[in-house]
């Protein structure tokens, strides 16, 4: 579950898929998708977890104060996620929209009588009108993590990125206020990133090949999208029994 479209200056931002369809089984791949507890393949459920196939409630009614929109949803617990993985928790997520910035809140309750440990990520799809063009900055000097390369570990050296081939990889220890992808939207859009307590970055794009071996992905898609996905998914975070922790992201059109 996520925004499927961020309306900033009366433009979408962000990207979903022509063949996406939500059913409660498979992913949407389009919007910004939350995985949660488990990033990646997982061996007791789904690829990046449950929360982003499950449906959510709402929390609370939208609410507008000072030129913003705020509303919240929220996830709980129920059978079949204690089966996949057997702790309570409920997870809130909070979306607030103002007229250039779109702030996003997930908090993770445990309500359980034991800690957990998970990763998060918030999968961010961004439109653009060619990925030849996009830009990303702010990840020079940091380490990642090849998944193309088989999970082989570089330290980024340009002070610009560009994606021109599939990609997948895990950026460590990022700066909480340097992340900036351009060249988005309409192809003279910035956005900057701007994080509290995910600290990891995954930029994704698959690229021809492997977009046409994907069943929800029209063959030419993948030239107009890049995932900058921000986490905390190289370490687990701890929920405390009875404690909660909670994950922002800001995104702001500059
Ligand atoms: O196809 P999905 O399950 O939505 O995952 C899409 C992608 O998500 C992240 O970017 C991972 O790093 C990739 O390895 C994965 O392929």
């Amino acid at each position: 579950m996520g925004p499927q479209s961020y309306p900033g200056k009366s433009k979408t931002r962000t990207f979903s898929f022509k063949k996406s369809v939500f059913d409660n089984k498979k992913a949407i791949r389009g919007g910004i998708p939350l995985v949660f507890p488990c990033f990646g393949p997982w061996e007791n459920g789904p690829q990046h977890g449950f929360a982003r196939i499950k449906r959510w409630k709402k929390e609370s009614e939208a609410e507008r104060v000072n030129g913003r929109i705020s509303i919240s949803f929220s996830l709980e617990d129920d059978d079949e996620t204690r089966k996949m993985w057997n702790y309570r928790f409920k997870l809130v997520y909070t979306v607030d929209l103002g007229e250039n910035d779109l702030k996003l809140t997930l908090t993770i309750n445990n309500t359980d009588s034991k800690p957990f440990d998970f990763t998060t990520l918030m999968h961010t799809y961004f439109r653009c009108k060619n990925i030849d063009d996009v830009r990303i900055q702010g990840l020079e000097g940091l380490q990642f993590t090849d998944k193309v390369a088989g999970g082989t570990e570089a330290k980024e050296e340009r002070t610009t990125v560009l994606v021109d081939q599939n990609y997948d990889r895990v950026y460590m220890n990022c700066d909480p206020g340097k992340i900036k992808v351009d060249c988005v939207g309409n192809g003279k859009t910035s956005v900057a990133l701007s994080l509290s307590n995910l600290t990891d970055v995954v930029v994704w794009n698959p690229w021809q090949e492997k977009a046409k071996a994907m069943s929800d992905f029209d063959d030419e898609e993948y030239k107009t999208m890049i995932c900058v996905e921000a986490g905390c998914v190289s370490r687990t975070a701890t929920a405390p029994a009875g404690g909660s922790v909670s994950f922002t992201q800001t995104l702001r059109l500059c």
